[in-house]
């Protein structure tokens, strides 16, 4: 791949924050869980069907926001986006996009497209950001609370990656890692969550919840939804992972607001433990990253795919014919943990 896509857009993909033990963990903890099957149960007839925000979804996948998809194909954005509509996986498009979010939007069709937001100290940058969305009919704003400034990422300061295609927003100037690290506003509070939902008029779901107590308070701040992430281990080293944060946040949201989660989720049973757990659904980065880099829109729609197949066919294995039957009962502390 770093032949593919060259040394430093592939570090900045692929790295983590500091040493990477929360990146490494993100998977290893998805693998730390044990299942713990029924059998005859009458499977044959399966829908892998959630309800996510209300609406209903071919399957509980989606792809997370991720910045500069140029760098990885030339197609970025819009590959992204056909990969994902061929398989009925909503995407959630970066605020920091190479492609213009209307052209995105026109990509996915009929299939939902969530907007991230960036809250930047140049407010009137992410109020672009929110009318984009509203323009290009995205159907959620997902507001990123865990960036109050960029993580210390060693292996993307040492290859020294620099966005050279430019973001709708920044009208072509370069990103250096020094000023996308600064841009945002370390001040932003709970306050100010209030008045994105309002300028959007979207559902709101608050991405980057790992405290059990910051979701009690997002629920109380009006989010209709929220993801358990550590931004794929690329903000704070030895953070908790998200399989390992997200039951006691469903515990405290207790079912006032969706709940998803991401980091280290490469396989079906990734996705079943943790809608066994108690998610609405679950956002893939990288694995639907490396499907763009290595096939364009074809690169996609295999990984997600194949995904969404193996998360099929792990629901019959687990004795459940949908994703509703999945429970904390088919869940267990793995011996090998
Ligand atoms: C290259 C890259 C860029 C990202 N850019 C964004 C972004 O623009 N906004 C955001 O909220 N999260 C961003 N993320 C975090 C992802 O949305 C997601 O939380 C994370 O990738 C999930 O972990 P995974 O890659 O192991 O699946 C980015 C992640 C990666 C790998
Ligand atoms: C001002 C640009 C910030 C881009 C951050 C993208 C991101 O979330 C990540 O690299 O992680």
């Amino acid at each position: 791949m770093r032949d593919r896509i060259g040394r430093a857009a592939h570090d900045y993909f692929a790295g983590g924050a500091g040493a990477e033990i929360t990146l490494r963990d993100n998977h290893a903890a998805w693998n730390r869980i044990a299942l713990a099957p029924r059998v005859l149960r009458g499977v044959g007839e399966r829908d892998t069907a959630v309800t996510l925000l209300g609406e209903r979804r071919r399957h509980p996948v989606l792809v997370a926001p991720m910045a500069y998809q140029r760098h990885a194909h030339d197609e970025g954005e819009l590959a992204m986006a056909r990969g994902a509509a061929a398989t009925g996986t909503p995407m959630i498009l970066s605020s920091q996009t190479t492609t213009a979010p209307a052209d995105v939007a026109r990509a996915m069709g009929e299939t939902a497209r969530w907007m991230q937001l960036y809250v930047f100290r140049d407010r009137a940058l992410s109020f672009e950001i929110v009318e984009a969305a509203r323009e290009g009919g995205y159907e959620a704003l997902v507001i990123t609370v865990d960036f109050p400034l960029g993580g210390r990422r060693d292996r993307e300061i040492a290859s020294g990656f620099t966005a050279t295609h430019p973001t709708f927003l920044n009208h072509g100037e370069n990103l250096s890692p020094d000023v996308r690290h600064t841009r945002h506003d370390p001040d932003l509070t709970w306050d100010d969550i209030a008045v994105f939902a309002e300028a959007s008029a979207l559902p709101v779901v608050l991405k980057g919840i790992l405290h059990p107590a910051d979701a009690e308070l997002a629920v109380q701040a009006g989010a209709a939804g929220l993801v358990v992430s550590n931004h794929g281990g690329r903000q704070l080293d030895t953070v908790v992972s998200g399989a390992d944060a997200l039951a006691p946040v469903i515990d405290a949201v207790d079912g006032r607001a969706d709940v998803l989660v991401d980091g280290g989720v490469r396989r079906g049973w990734d996705v079943a433990k943790a809608i066994a757990l108690g998610a609405n659904g679950v956002l893939v980065g990288r694995h639907a990253l490396w499907g763009l880099a290595r096939g364009g829109a074809e690169g996609v729609e295999r990984v997600l795919s194949d995904l969404v197949d193996e998360f099929d066919s792990t629901l019959a294995l687990l004795g459940c014919r949908t994703p509703d039957e999945l429970s904390r009962d088919h869940i267990l502390t793995a011996p090998w943990a």
